[in-house]
C-alpha cells in the first residue's frame, strides 16, 4: 500500500485516480498535523502553501516523489531531493490559461481602477473624475519571461490592439518572429513599455530582475504587474519609485511573504492586488490535482512520469524501449562496482547498435546508479545518481560508436580506478534477454543476475574440475558455469552462478588452490 500525504488544498474530484486507487492510502493534512507520521509517506502532494524544505525531507524519509499541482517550484528544495533520490514533478501546463486570464484582467482594472471604483461606490461616493483611466489599445506592453503564460498573455493584448515587447533571454528571434512578439534586451524593453508584466519563474537571476536599478529605465508613469512570484519585482524598490510617482500603479498578485502583513506595496491606493489568485479557477485546480495524481500513481507503480523537474522525462513508449536496457546498465553497474574493488575516478560508456539512438542520458544514469548502490550506504536511483558521482569527484561520459560486434546494440563500460581500469560489455538479445559478452577484456557469455562468483586463474588442465570439486564437497550446486580466456595457457577467467550467497569461507578454501589468482563474489 502507497502512502499519499496531500499536504495542500488540492481539488478532491482532480485527486480521483489516487482516491481510486486499490493500493493507495491518502491522507489529507498538513505537515504540522502528521509530525510523527512523515516517515511513512511515499509522496507529498502541494501546491504553494507547504515549503518543502531540506529538514522536512529528512523527516520523510520513505519519500519517493514530491508532486506540485501548480508551476512554480521555488517552495520545494531540488537540489535537497535529487541529493536524497526523490523526484519532483510539477503540473505545468493546467494552470496557464487562467492565470493569463488573471493577469489580462488585473491590467484592465488596473488602467482602469476598478477596485478602487468599486471601494469607492460602495462607500457610497460617486466621484468619476477621480478614477479616469487610460486605453489599452496601441498601447506597448512589455512582457518578462515568454514561456507558457507569458505567449498565453501576448494573444490577448494583441486582440486587444497592443503592441507586445518581450525579454526573454532563451527565447530564439525566429520563435519571437513566428508569435508575432518584438524581441527585445531587457533594457530595451524597459524603456519602450507603457505596462510591463513579469512571467519568469524565481530563480536566484530573477530575484529582484525588476530592482531600483532597472526600474531607474522604465518610462515615467509605467504600470507594473506581477502575478508570476513575489519577489521578481523588488518590494522595496517598486515601493519607492510609487512613492515619487515614477511608477503610476501596480497589479500584485504574488508577495515576497505571503501572506503579505506589513508589505509597503499594502499602503498605495495606486496598487491593486489579489491573494495568490492567478491558479484559482475550477478548470485549473482540476487540470493540475488530475495530472499530479496520475503521474504519482504511475510514478508508484514504477512506470516514467510526464512531468519531471529532475529526471529526464519520457513518455511511457519511449520508458518502454529503454527499460531493458537501463536494467542492463544498472547490472553492468553493479558488476562492476564489485569486481573493481578500489576508488574510481572514470566511468565512460560506449553505446552501439539499436541503444545509440534512445535516450542514452537517462540509461547512463541507471548505470551510475547500479555501480554506486554497492559503494555508498544511502540510496541511489537514477535522480539522484550523477549528483553523487560527481560529489564523489568520478567523471563519466558517454560515446557513440558504430561497431556493435555482430550484436544489435551493445554498451561497453570502461571504469578508469587509481592503479588499473575493469571494462565490461553487455547487449540485449530480444526473446533471450540480457547477456554479458565480455569482461576485463575476457570474452564470456553470462545472465547477469543472482549469486555469482567471478573467478581468474591460471589456464591448465585440471583448475575447473578442481573447483567443481570443491564445492560439490561442501554441499554447493553449480547452477551455471561460463570460461573465457585470452590465450591458451594464460590467464582465464570462470563466471559461476549459484541458486544462494556463497560464504566468505567458502571463497577463502577455494583461493587455497595454487591457479586461482583472485575470487570475486557478485550480488545482482
Ligand atoms: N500567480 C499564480 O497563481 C501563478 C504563478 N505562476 C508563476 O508563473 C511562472 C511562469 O509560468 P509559465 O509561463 O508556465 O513558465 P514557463 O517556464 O513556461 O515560462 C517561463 C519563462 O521565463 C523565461 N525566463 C527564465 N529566466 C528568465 C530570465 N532571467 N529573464 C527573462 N526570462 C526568463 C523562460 O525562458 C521561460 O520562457 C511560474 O514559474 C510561476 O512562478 C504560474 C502559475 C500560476
Ligand atoms: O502554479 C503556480 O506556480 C502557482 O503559483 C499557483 O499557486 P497555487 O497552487 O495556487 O498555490
Amino acid at each position: 500500500m502507497y502512502e499519499v500525504l496531500v499536504a495542500d488544498s488540492i481539488s478532491n474530484e482532480g485527486l480521483a485516480p489516487l482516491l481510486e486507487a486499490s493500493n493507495v492510502n491518502l491522507t489529507r493534512k498538513k505537515v504540522t498535523e502528521v509530525e510523527d507520521l512523515l516517515h511513512t509517506y511515499d509522496a507529498l502532494l502541494v501546491r504553494s502553501a507547504t515549503t518543502v524544505t531540506e529538514d522536512l525531507l529528512d523527516k520523510m524519509k520513505n519519500l519517493k516523489i514530491v508532486a506540485r499541482a501548480g508551476v512554480g517550484v521555488d517552495n520545494i528544495d531540488i537540489e535537497a531531493s535529487t541529493k536524497r533520490g526523490v523526484v519532483v514533478i510539477n503540473a505545468p501546463n493546467g494552470n496557464t490559461i487562467s492565470t493569463a486570464e488573471h493577469t489580462f484582467a488585473m491590467m484592465a482594472s488596473l488602467v482602469r481602477h476598478i477596485p478602487q471604483g468599486n471601494i469607492s461606490v460602495k462607500s457610497r461616493e460617486w466621484n468619476r473624475s477621480a478614477f479616469v483611466g487610460t486605453e489599452l489599445n496601441r498601447k506597448h506592453l512589455g512582457i518578462v519571461g515568454f514561456g507558457r503564460i507569458g505567449s498565453e498573455l501576448a494573444k490577448r493584448a494583441k486582440a486587444f490592439n497592443m503592441t507586445v515587447h518581450v525579454y526573454d533571454p532563451f527565447l530564439t528571434t525566429s520563435r519571437a518572429e513566428k508569435l508575432g512578439v518584438d524581441l527585445l534586451s531587457l533594457d530595451d524593453l524597459l524603456a519602450v513599455a507603457d505596462i510591463i508584466t513579469v512571467h519568469t519563474p524565481l530563480t536566484k537571476d530573477t530575484k529582484g530582475l525588476l530592482n531600483r536599478e532597472t526600474l531607474a529605465k522604465t518610462k515615467k508613469g509605467v504600470y507594473l504587474l506581477n502575478c508570476a512570484r513575489g519577489g521578481i519585482i523588488d518590494e522595496e524598490a517598486l515601493a519607492y519609485y510609487l512613492e515619487i510617482g515614477h511608477v503610476q500603479g501596480a497589479a500584485i498578485d504574488v508577495f515576497e511573504v505571503e501572506p503579505p502583513t506589513d508589505n509597503p506595496l499594502l499602503n498605495f491606493d495606486q496598487v491593486i492586488t489579489t491573494p495568490h489568485l492567478g491558479a484559482s479557477t475550477k478548470e485549473a485546480q482540476l487540470n493540475v490535482a488530475e495530472d499530479v495524481a496520475y503521474d504519482v500513481l504511475r510514478f508508484l507503480e514504477g512506470n516514467p512520469v510526464s512531468s519531471s523537474i529532475n529526471l529526464p522525462t519520457l513518455s511511457k513508449d519511449v520508458f518502454e524501449k529503454i527499460q531493458p536496457f537501463t536494467s542492463l546498465t544498472k547490472q553492468l553497474g553493479a558488476v562492476l562496482s564489485q569486481c573493481m574493488k578500489e576508488p574510481v575516478q572514470d566511468i565512460s560508456v560506449t553505446y552501439a547498435g539499436t541503444v545509440a539512438d534512445l535516450e542514452t542520458t537517462y540509461i547512463t544514469r541507471s548505470l551510475l546508479s547500479g555501480f554506486l548502490t554497492h559503494r555508498i550506504d544511502r540510496s541511489v536511483n537514477e535522480v539522484n545518481a550523477s549528483m553523487i558521482a560527481k560529489e564523489r569527484g568520478i567523471t563519466f561520459g558517454e560515446k557513440i560508436s558504430d561497431n556493435t560486434q555482430g550484436y544489435a546494440n551493445i554498451i561497453e563500460v570502461v571504469v578508469k580506478g587509481e592503479s588499473r581500469t575493469f571494462s565490461i560489455t553487455g547487449t540485449y538479445i530480444k526473446d533471450y534477454g540480457p547477456r554479458v559478452i565480455n569482461i576485463d577484456s575476457f570474452d564470456i557469455d553470462f545472465y547477469p543476475e543472482g549469486h555469482l562468483l567471478y573467478i581468474r586463474h591460471t589456464d591448465q588442465p585440471g583448475v575447473i574440475g578442481n573447483v567443481g570439486k570443491a564445492l560439490g564437497d561442501l554441499d554447493i550446486n553449480i547452477a551455471t558455469m561460463q570460461v573465457g580466456r585470452k590465450q591458451k595457457g594464460g590467464e582465464a577467467i570462470m563466471m559461476l552462478t549459484f541458486d544462494r550467497l556463497i560464504e566468505d569461507a567458502t571463497i577463502e578454501s577455494l583461493k587455497q588452490a595454487s591457479e586461482i589468482v583472485t575470487i570475486q563474489r557478485i550480488e545482482l
